[in-house]
């Protein structure tokens, strides 16, 4: 039973939108207890295809590369609403929605793709128990840090980053929201070894998204033709996305992310970190790294 402590005041701006509430010691964007307990008691279906990332791994990517093989690569479907509204967030009651996004997929028909951010031990049971598909897309820490950095500036729903050093401080002792970039990754590593876990990188797909595709529709049992996958790679593509008001949150309101202070689609590549860490950081993230991924099997790029 996972422990609801209290509100995390201390994360909170005087613009921050989202109530943070910390379950077993991890901070989250959940509303209230009650709806800690609804997330709990989430009755997952069979053929439901759960999507788990700690934030910025690639979410928005891999969300928009199921739609278009979901559509068969028919873009103007994808096209139909923005990614916040064409897949529930599990956790996440967004401020200009009227529902928390679990009502919308207690409405929604099957088969239903559900975009999740919390870490293994803390996802609803019946997931398991229905042995539902999960994809998780994990990316480096080092670029994850620095994109959830700016995405802490330019979306007001979350805590005021400060400044780099602080943000890198809070990521590393594992006081940002989700929790710690270590054990999300290692939890998931692990849930894999007993479950429909797909575990894919942000590196890999980066580097050659045609394969990775491929494992996608293999996990998923599903055939396309090579003329729809490479559509796929095309629309899915960071330069495409970047320009698709569908998939680039331009169509949200600026009081919830404004652009001007960075844009959500920012730079799509790994090795970003080198233009923020100093040499100090990357010496002392690299120590702290060999400690907390010790005994683990899990390898990451962090370049191409
Ligand atoms: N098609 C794509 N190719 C590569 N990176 C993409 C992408 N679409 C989004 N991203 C990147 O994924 C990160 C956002 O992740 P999420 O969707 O999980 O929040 C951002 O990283 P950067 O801030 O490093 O540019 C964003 O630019
Ligand atoms: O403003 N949003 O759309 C938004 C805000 C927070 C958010 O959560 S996060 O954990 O992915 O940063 C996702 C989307």
């Amino acid at each position: 039973m996972a422990k609801v402590e209290k509100n995390f005041s201390t994360m909170e701006r005087s613009s921050t939108l989202f109530n943070i509430l910390e379950v077993d010691g991890i901070p989250l964007p959940v509303l209230s207890k009650e709806m800690w307990n609804k997330i709990s008691n989430f009755q997952a279906r069979p053929d439901d295809l759960f999507l788990v990332t700690y934030p910025k791994s690639g979410t928005t990517w891999m969300q928009e590369i199921l739609d278009m093989i979901k559509n068969d690569g028919d873009v103007e479907k994808c096209k139909r609403v923005n990614t916040l509204e064409r897949y529930p967030f599990l956790e996440v009651k967004f401020p200009h929605k009227e529902k928390p996004d679990l009502e919308i997929a207690l409405e929604m028909s099957s088969p239903r793709l559900i975009k999740t951010h919390l870490p293994s031990h803390l996802i609803p049971p019946s997931i398991w128990k229905e042995n539902c598909k999960i994809i998780y897309v994990a990316r480096n820490a080092k670029d994850c840090l620095v994109s959830f950095y700016h995405f802490h500036r330019m979306a007001s729903l979350l805590p005021d980053p400060q400044n780099f050093e602080e943000f890198y401080e809070k990521f590393m002792s594992g006081k940002v929201l989700f929790g710690s970039w270590f054990d999300h990754v290692k939890g998931w590593w692990a849930a894999k070894d007993t479950h429909q876990i797909l575990y894919l990188f942000y590196e890999d797909i980066k580097k050659d998204p045609k394969r990775e595709i491929e494992k996608i529709l293999k996990f998923l049992e599903k055939d396309i033709s090579e003329e729809i996958l490479n559509k796929i790679i095309y629309h899915t593509s960071f330069d495409v996305m970047k320009q698709n008001p569908m998939t680039n949150y331009t169509t949200l309101p600026t009081s919830i992310m404004d652009h001007s202070i960075s844009p959500f689609m920012r730079k799509g590549m790994p090795g970003d970190w080198k233009n923020y860490f100093t040499v100090a950081q990357n010496e002392e993230f690299d120590k702290d790294y060999q400690k907390k991924m010790t005994g683990s099997t899990l390898t990451f790029r962090t370049e191409i």
